[in-house]
């Protein structure tokens, strides 16, 4: 297949190649990447929320430029053992156990609790979201191809990769096998042939109760066998993007990217990696018990003021959430959103043409922000590209009247840029927790304002003081200016 270099080049940060390198699709205007997802035992915390945010505003900005994304991301309800090690319990079957729930229960639960705290965010939905006891079968598929290719043994009921086989072991994380004893500290499993052997297929033992039928006996797939076989199932042969969170690196990227090419399969081209969402300089996690859910942080913030907070710092760096870091989000995000509404405020009554100054600042600020995320997705540049956006027009807008078709273009870089692309203004269509009504809200102003106007033309004083006050009562105010009247909330 011949490939070509898109236009614009995209830069990213291959963990792989331990370098910035040029995107270059598998099908020219296409990508396809797959997330490693929530372990749906408990709510999704913030430290998630970085992560789903992070990925989503790097398929958007793919998608800005003109991709076609098939973008997939897994549910683990199965395999995913306390610790992340061979050993101890299924987090779902401990969980189920905490709340007296089937197993299944439990995924669901919170699974639809991640679902609901994603649309708050106006994270996209997954073009696929599969999940692992959904594909059992194809977890077996693989394994078996690689007892085939003699990577992998059976002990006990149990299958194990078997790690001395394949030399490309440790080739992500960059540890090399001897280097990595200290890792596996915990007791040397009987069953294992090297301690470094990781868990392909589990024996369940008596009363576990998520076991399927194998050609080992029952039992249950290993934590990370489920990313490779449903990565390749639903993205293909060296499918383009694999991401997840840095902490996955090792032992579970690089156990997928060896499970994969030693049965064979060429495997994800790129690696991408978000940084962490620390508290207090630690990283936010679930068995840490240091984190604050998404539910916690939506009943006090603002979704659209969370979004800004996590695009406010690049996805490779470490985001440490404190109240001061919310208050600069919340600050920050209403300075932008004033100039918006204030733009669209002002749109239907302003005079016509141009005013062609104005219209190539916006026009730079626009390109700044595009070679910001063509640039490993530098989120935090590109939004400095928003803010000089809105100083250029605050001090146009302070100035006078400014011509439609200016207006319409600064209007155009905020909803396709900050709203496309970064998704912070909940575009039309998203769900309505996290949704931005400003175009609803100012559209229905309009006619108030309008309804307003013809009372005081007809002398109906008493129903335009009665409008008034139900505005007051709803934390509207109106102000009446040389220029008609404006409102405010
Ligand atoms: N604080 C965090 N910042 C950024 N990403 C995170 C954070 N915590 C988890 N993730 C990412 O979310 C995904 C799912 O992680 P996981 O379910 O293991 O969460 P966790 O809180 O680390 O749980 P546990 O502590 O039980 O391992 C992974 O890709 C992981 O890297
Ligand atoms: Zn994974």
């Amino acid at each position: 297949m011949t490939q070509s270099i898109p236009d614009p080049l995209i830069v990213l940060y291959d963990t792989l190649q331990r370098q910035k390198v040029p995107f270059v699709p598998g099908t020219p205007g296409r990508v396809g990447m797959y997330l490693c997802g929530p372990t749906v035992y408990s709510d999704a915390h913030l430290g998630h929320a970085k992560k789903e945010v992070a990925f989503d505003v790097i398929r958007r900005a793919f998608m800005h430029f003109g991709y076609q994304v098939r973008y997939v991301a897994n549910i683990t309800d199965v395999g995913h053992l306390q610790n992340d090690s061979d050993d101890g319990e299924d987090k779902m079957l401990a969980r189920a156990r905490l709340e007296q729930l089937e197993p299944m229960e439990v995924a669901d639960k919170y699974l639809w609790s991640f679902v609901k705290d994603m649309e708050a965010l106006n994270v996209l939905k997954p073009s696929i979201n599969p999940r692992a006891t959904g594909h059992i079968t194809e977890q077996i598929a693989l394994i078996e191809e690689l007892m085939e290719k003699g990577h992998a043994y059976e002990s006990g009921g149990s299958v194990y990769f078997d790690v001395r086989s394949w030399p490309g072991y440790g080739k992500l994380s960059g540890r090399k096998l001897d280097d990595q004893e200290e890792g596996t500290r915990e007791a040397v499993r009987e069953d294992k042939r090297d301690p470094r052997d990781f868990a392909l297929w589990k024996r369940a033992e008596a009363g576990h109760i998520m076991r399927w039928d194998s050609p080992w006996g029952t039992g249950f797939p290993g934590w990370h066998i489920e990313c490779s076989a449903m990565s390749l199932k639903y993205l293909g042969e060296g499918f383009d993007i694999h991401g997840g969170g840095l902490d996955l690196q090792f032992p579970h990227h690089e156990a997928e990217i060896a499970q994969a090419e030693a049965a064979g399969h060429a495997f994800a081209r790129y690696w991408m990696h978000n940084n962490m969402l620390t508290i207090g300089g630690e990283k936010m996690s679930k068995s840490k018990g240091n984190f604050l859910t998404i539910q916690d942080v939506l009943s006090q913030h603002d979704p659209m003021v969370v979004r800004f907070l996590l695009v406010g710092s690049h996805y490779r760096s470490v985001t440490e959430f404190s109240d001061a870091a919310f208050e600069s989000a919340r600050s920050g995000y209403r300075r932008l959103t004033e100039a918006l509404h204030e733009v669209e405020r002002r749109l239907p009554g302003a005079p016509a043409g141009q005013d062609s100054a104005l219209d190539a600042r916006i026009a730079a600020h626009s390109a700044a922000f595009e070679d910001a995320l063509r640039d490993d997705f530098n989120t935090p540049k590109a939004v400095a590209a928003l803010f000089g956006l809105t100083t250029d027009l605050n001090a146009a807008l302070n100035a006078g009247p400014v011509p439609q078709s200016t207006l319409t273009r600064a209007r155009g870089a905020y909803r396709d840029l900050g709203g496309g692309v970064l998704g912070l203004f909940a575009e039309a269509g998203a769900p309505a927790a996290g949704r931005d009504d400003s175009e609803v809200v100012g559209a229905l102003m309009d006619l108030v304002l309008k309804a307003r106007q013809n009372y005081r033309l007809n002398k109906q004083y008493a129903e335009a003081d009665e409008l008034r006050a139900t505005l007051t009562r709803v934390g509207v105010t109106v102000e009446d200016t040389k220029d008609g009247p404006r409102w405010k909330r």
